[in-house]
C-alpha cells in the first residue's frame, strides 16, 4: 500500500488504500437485496418440470392433473411456445437450444414443461402432478463415443446441417473444428526436435456453484407495454438486447435489473430457459412471475465448465529449450452450445496455451461435440478457456522437465519470455503487453528457501520409512484478461467495450453508473476509489450503482476479469473529461490561465502558491452556479471504452503437499502465490479476491467433479458429494505480489480475480504429481481425492 502524502490524501481514500468495502455495511447486516428478496403485488410463482432421462422421445404431455392442483394457473409445454416462435431460442455461442424440450430431451434434467401458480408450493406440487411418457433412445455422454460412425444422433433439429456457427461439421455430434498458430511450422519443428513429450489429460467437468442460484422476477405491464425483469445477470444489457430482439418488444420498454447477486463465477453470463419462460409467463399471464432455482437444478443444467480432453506435445532441445507446442481438444460442450464466449472464439482463449515462455511454433485445435449433457462450458473464474490452456502448458513443461531430469524453476527460466522482450507477440498472435516473470518467480524461490525443500524432498525419498511422499509444485503462468479489443472482440454483434457516466453533484458528492455489474467483487469500493483519486472527491461520498439497464451506460458486463481492464478505464477516462472542465472553471474563478494551474489531490492551485486555490467541491458549486462564458453548466462526463488490447496479468504459485503413504490423504503443508495485476487498487479487496480464487482452485484440483453414469445420469449435483470447501478444509494461503503496470490502461491496472484460480489449479496437480515423479509417474487427471491417491499409492506398489 502507498502511504498517503498527508490528511487531505487520505481522506479521499483513493486509490492503492486498503479502505473497507463500502457494500460491507449491508451485506454484513443481512440487508442485501437478492433477486428473491424481490416481492411484487399479485406475484405468480413457476417451477420447472425436467427430465428424468437423459435422450428420449417424448410421447404425450399430460396437464390435466397438474391443473386441478389449487393454485396451479397455467402449464405450458413447448407447444404453447411454438405459436410465439420461442420454443427454440439463440444461445450466444451461435447454436439453438431448446427453451422447453420440442418432441424430445437431450439430457437429464432438462427443461420439459413450467408449471405457474399462486406460491412456489402449489407450484411444485404442479410440476409433481405432470405427466410425461417418454419413449427412451440410446444415450452417449463420452464425446470420444460420440464422434464415432454409428453413435446416436443427438441434434436430430441439425439433420442435414454440416456447418455450423463456426464452420464446417463433419459428423452428426459435430460442433465445430477451431485452430490456431502455425501447423506446417509446428509439425516441421516437431519432426527435427531431439527431443518430444506427449501426454493426454482430462480436464474434468466442474461446475461454478455460486452459492445464490440463478433465477427471475418477470413483470409485464400490458398497460404501458413494459417489460421489467429482475434477475441474477452478470451480462444485464446484453440480455436487454436478446429479449427484444426474441420478443420484439422495443428494447426502450425492456428493462433488465440485476440486484445484489450472490455469486457468479461464469454461472450467470448466459440466458436459461428458466430466464425466458418467466418473462413469457408473464406477458401471458399479464402478472409478475418468479422463479428460483434449487441447488439441484442449479448444478445439473446451467453451464457447467471445462470438459476439456486434452493432448499436449513439446518438441525440445536436450537442454531444455521448447522449440514448439501442439495440443489437440476434444471439447464436450452438452447437447446444445451454449458456451459463453467472445462470438469470433468457439474455444475462448485457449490459445494463450504457449503461456509465459517464447515458444518459436506452436498449434492448437479444438473440435466441439454434442454429448447427452448439460449445456455449458463456461468461464468459471477463467476468461473463457484460459484455466485450460494454462492447465496444459503448465503441465507439459513439468511433464519435459521430468523427462530430461530438470528442475522445475530451472526449466521455466531458460524458456521464459524475458522482461525486455514485451511487448511480445506469441507464436498464436497475442501481443503480452507486459511481465517480467524471472523476477516474480525469483521472489517466491526466495521467499520459500527452495533448495531447502528439494533438500528435505530428497531425505524424505531415501527413507523407506517416512509415512508421507512430500510434492513441491510450480506454476509460472499469464493470463490474458480484458475482453476485449471490440474489432476482435463481440457477444452476438455488440462490441465488447464497456462504460461510465459520472455526474458530479453541486454540493462536491457524485453518483457513477457503468455497463459491468458486481456479483460479490466489491465494485462499489473500488470503483469510488478511482474516481476519488482522479477528482479529489472522497470516495466515502460517491455512490456507485451497476446492473440496471434503465440507468446505467451500455455495457457488456463483468466476467472475464473485464471490469477492471475495461470498465476500470473508461471510470478513468469519464473522470478525466470532468477533471479538464473542472480546471476551466478553476481558471476562471481564480481569474488565471488555465496553463498557470496544477492539480494537487483534491484542488487546482496556482502553480507554486499552496494559498489560492479551488477545491473540486468549490468548482463543482461553480460548476452549477457560475460556469465561464461559453461553458455548459453541470459536471458530468460518459465515456465508452474501446481497450487497444487485452492485459496480461501472470503470477508464480508454489504449493508443498504430503500424501499419507497409507491412505492417500493429502495435506497442503504450504500455499504461496505471487500475482501481478500492474497498478493496484485496493490492496484489502485483491487479497480477498486472491484467497476466494485459491479456494476455489483448491476445490477444483482437490474435489470437485460433475460426472455421469452410462444411463446419463448426473452424479455429484448436490453439494453432500460436490465438493465445497468450508475454511475447516481450505489451506492457509501466503500471498506476495509485484507491480508490472500495462502500458495501454489509463492507470496501469490489469484484472487479477481470475488469476489466484488459473494459476493454482495446476499448482495443486503438480505438487500431488511431484509427490511421485521419482516413482517414474509424469501425470494425472484430477481430482486429487484421497480416495484417486490411495489408487494412486496402489499403482506405484505404495498403501495396503
Ligand atoms: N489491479 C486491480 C485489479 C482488480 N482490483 C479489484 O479486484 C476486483 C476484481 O477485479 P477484476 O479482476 O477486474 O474482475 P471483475 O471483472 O471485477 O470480476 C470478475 C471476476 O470476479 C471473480 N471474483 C468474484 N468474487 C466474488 N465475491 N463473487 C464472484 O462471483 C466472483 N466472480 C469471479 C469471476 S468468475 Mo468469470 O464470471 O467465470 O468469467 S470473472 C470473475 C474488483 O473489485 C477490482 O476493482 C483491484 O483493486 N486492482
Ligand atoms: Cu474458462
Amino acid at each position: 500500500m502507498n502511504a498517503p502524502a498527508n490528511d487531505r490524501e487520505k481522506d479521499l481514500m483513493g486509490m492503492g488504500m486498503s479502505r473497507l468495502r463500502k457494500e460491507d455495511a449491508r451485506f454484513i447486516q443481512g440487508k442485501g437485496n437478492y433477486v428473491d428478496d424481490i416481492k411484487l403485488p399479485d406475484m405468480l410463482h413457476m417451477d420447472i418440470v425436467r427430465s428424468p432421462v437423459a435422450h428420449a422421445r417424448i410421447v404425450r404431455i399430460n396437464k390435466e392433473a397438474a391443473l386441478k392442483v389449487p393454485g396451479v394457473i397455467a402449464v405450458l409445454t413447448a407447444q404453447d411456445l411454438k405459436p410465439l416462435k420461442l420454443h427454440w431460442m439463440p444461445t450466444l455461442a451461435g447454436d439453438v437450444q431448446a427453451v422447453l424440450a420440442d418432441e424430445k430431451v437431450h439430457f437429464q434434467m432438462q427443461e420439459v414443461a413450467v408449471v405457474i401458480a399462486t406460491d412456489r408450493y402449489a407450484a411444485a406440487d404442479g410440476v409433481e402432478a405432470v405427466e410425461v411418457e417418454y419413449e427412451e433412445l440410446p444415450v452417449v455422454i463420452d464425446p470420444f463415443e460420440a464422434l464415432k460412425p454409428g453413435a446416436p444422433v443427438i441434434r436430430e433439429d441439425l439433420a442435414g446441417k454440416s456447418a455450423g456457427a463456426h464452420g464446417e461439421r463433419y459428423h452428426h455430434n459435430h460442433i465445430f473444428t477451431w485452430d490456431a498458430g502455425d501447423k506446417a511450422a509446428t509439425d516441421a519443428a516437431f519432426a527435427s526436435a531431439p527431443i518430444t513429450v506427449r501426454q493426454d489429460m482430462h480436464y474434468p467437468r466442474v461446475h461454478p456453484c455460486p452459492l445464490e442460484t440463478c433465477g427471475a422476477v418477470a413483470s409485464f405491464d400490458p398497460v404501458r407495454g413494459e417489460l421489467t425483469t429482475w434477475m441474477t445477470s452478470q451480462a444485464p444489457h446484453i440480455v436487454r438486447t436478446v429479449v427484444s430482439m426474441l420478443s420484439g418488444i422495443p428494447e426502450s420498454k425492456v428493462r433488465i435489473i440485476s440486484p445484489d447477486i450472490g455469486g457468479g463465477f461464469g454461472n450467470k453470463v448466459g440466458i436459461y430457459p428458466g430466464y425466458v419462460c418467466a418473462i413469457v409467463s408473464s406477458i401471458v399471464l399479464g402478472k409478475p412471475v418468479k422463479w428460483i432455482e434449487d441447488r439441484i437444478e442449479n448444478l445439473s443444467s446451467t453451464a457447467f465448465a471445462r470438459d476439456y480432453h486434452m493432448t499436449g506435445e513439446l518438441a525440445a532441445t536436450a537442454d531444455g529449450k521448447i522449440l514448439a507446442l501442439r495440443t489437440n481438444v476434444i471439447a464436450d460442450h452438452g447437447a446444445f452450445d451454449a458456451c459463453a464466449d467472445p462470438t469470433k472464439f468457439p474455444a475462448g482463449m485457449f490459445h494463450i496455451v504457449s503461456g509465459s515462455y517464447d515458444i518459436p511454433s506452436a498449434y492448437c485445435r479444438v473440435d466441439g461435440v454434442y454429448t447427452n449433457t448439460a449445456p455449458g462450458g463456461v468461464a468459471y473464474r477463467c476468461s473463457f478457456r484460459v484455466t485450460e490452456a494454462v492447465y496444459l502448458i503448465e503441465r507439459m513443461v513439468d511433464v519435459l522437465a521430468q523427462k530430461l531430469g530438470m528442475d522445475k524453476a530451472a526449466i521455466r527460466s531458460k524458456n521464459f519470455i524475458r522482461r525486455e522482450q514485451f511487448p511480445y507477440t506469441s507464436a498464436f498472435g497475442f501481443e503480452y503487453d507486459s511481465g517480467d516473470y524471472q523476477s516474480a518467480m525469483d521472489k517466491v524461490l526466495a521467499a520459500v528457501d527452495y533448495p531447502r525443500l528439494r533438500a528435505e524432498q530428497a531425505q524424505k525419498r531415501a527413507d523407506p520409512a517416512c509415512p508421507t511422499l512430500m510434492g513441491i509444485g510450480l506454476v509460472t503462468f499469464t493470463e490474458v484478461v480484458g475482453a476485449g479489443p471490440s474489432k476482435i472482440c463481440d457477444i452476438l454483434g455488440v462490441g465488447m467495450f464497456d462504460s461510465c457516466e459520472i455526474r458530479v453533484h453541486p454540493t462536491g458528492s457524485a453518483i457513477a453508473r457503468m455497463g459491468t455489474i458486481s456479483q460479490g467483487q466489491g465494485h462499489q469500493t473500488t470503483y469510488a476509489q478511482i474516481i476519488a483519486t482522479e477528482l479529489g472527491i472522497s470516495s466515502e461520498v460517491i455512490q456507485i450503482e451497476e446492473g440496471d439497464t434503465s440507468t446505467a451506460p451500455y455495457g457488456l458486463g463483468t466476467y472475464g476479469s473485464r471490469s477492471t481492464p475495461v470498465a476500470g478505464a473508461a471510470i478513468a477516462m469519464a473522470a478525466r473529461k470532468i477533471h479538464a472542465k473542472a480546471r476551466k472553471i478553476a481558471a476562471h474563478l481564480l481569474e488565471v490561465s488555465e496553463a498557470d494551474l496544477e492539480w494537487e489531490i483534491d484542488r487546482f492551485k496556482l502553480r507554486g502558491n499552496d494559498d489560492r486555490f479551488k477545491t473540486m467541491k468549490d468548482i463543482a458549486w461553480a460548476a452549477y452556479n457560475q460556469p465561464p462564458a461559453g461553458l455548459e453548466p453541470g459536471l458530468e462526463a460518459v465515456h465508452y471504452y474501446d481497450p487497444p488490447n487485452f492485459t496480461f496479468p501472470f503470477g508464480a504459485y508454489l504449493c508443498v503437499v504430503d500424501i499419507d503413504k497409507g491412505t492417500g490423504e493429502t495435506s497442503i503443508r504450504r500455499f504461496y502465490a505471487l500475482d501481478d495485476c500492474g497498478t493496484r487498487i485496493n490492496p484489502m479487496i485483491i487479497e480477498g479476491q486472491i484467497h476466494g480464487g485459491l479456494t476455489e482452485g483448491f476445490a477444483v484440483a482437490m474435489g470437485q467433479l460433475l460426472s455421469f453414469d452410462k444411463q446419463g445420469n448426473i452424479q455429484g449435483n448436490t453439494l453432500m458429494d460436490y465438493f465445497l470447501p468450508t475454511a475447516v478444509e481450505t489451506p492457509k494461503w501466503e500471498t506476495d505480489f509485484t507491480v508490472t503496470p500495462s502500458p495501454h490502461h489509463p492507470l496501469g491496472a490489469k484484472g487479477v480475480a481470475e488469476s489466484p484460480h488459473v494459476g493454482s489449479i495446476p499448482t495443486f496437480t503438480s505438487a500431488m504429481v511431484d509427490a511421485f515423479a521419482h516413482l517414474g509417474v509424469t501425470h494425472f487427471n484430477m481430482p486429487h481425492t484421497a480416495f484417486r491417491m490411495w489408487h494412486q499409492l496402489k499403482a506405484v506398489g505404495l498403501a495396503g
